[in-house]
């Protein structure tokens, strides 16, 4: 159980007893590790696995993709637009496949938006931080990279 006096653990750890000591320790149920130290915050999951939908702008680090040679729309109009797919999709009206297919300017558009397991170091750090956030079947909000606006969808 990982009920005690100290209340429940964080999400994704679990208490363990050593076996050669008899001292509780804990293990990370998703990396395996296990730490001495009780967790005060859910267990890092190692790995993620995201779509996403990217806007990008004539701002972008790479004003240009499959979509179109040369992005010339501004960031506001990015910004506008993202929004706007993302209120398609939580209202139902869209599929998160179906709008990243047709209008994502990454080239993850040809694999419905995903981006397959990743993890920490791998993507610009401020997708990294609000791709971990999410809880699994979760939508961000638009994320702004270097890169443009982006709505995530974490998915294992
Ligand atoms: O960086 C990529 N594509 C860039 C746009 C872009 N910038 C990003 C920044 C963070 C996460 C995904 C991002 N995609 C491009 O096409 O200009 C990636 C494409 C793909 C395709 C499949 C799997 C991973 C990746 S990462």
């Amino acid at each position: 159980m990982s009920q005690d006096k100290d209340g429940p653990l964080p999400e994704g750890w679990e208490m363990r007893t050593s076996r050669s000591t008899g001292m509780t320790y804990y293990l990370n149920t998703y990396t395996k590790k296990s730490q001495w130290e009780r967790p005060e915050a859910p267990a890092d999951p190692g790995e993620i696995r995201c779509s996403h939908i990217l806007v990008k702008h004539a701002e972008s680090r790479r004003p240009s993709s499959w979509r179109e040679d040369k992005i010339t729309r501004s960031k506001e109009e990015a910004s506008d637009l993202i929004k706007s797919y993302r209120k398609q999709i939580v209202a139902n009206d869209s599929s998160f496949v179906d709008i990243a297919t047709k209008y994502s300017d990454c080239s993850s558009a040809k694999r419905g938006g995903d981006l397959g397991l990743f993890g920490r170091g791998q993507m610009q750090q401020v997708f990294e931080e609000e791709a971990f956030k999410l809880k699994v079947g979760q939508l961000s909000k638009p994320v702004e990279t270097d890169s443009g606006f982006h709505i995530i969808l974490r998915t294992v």
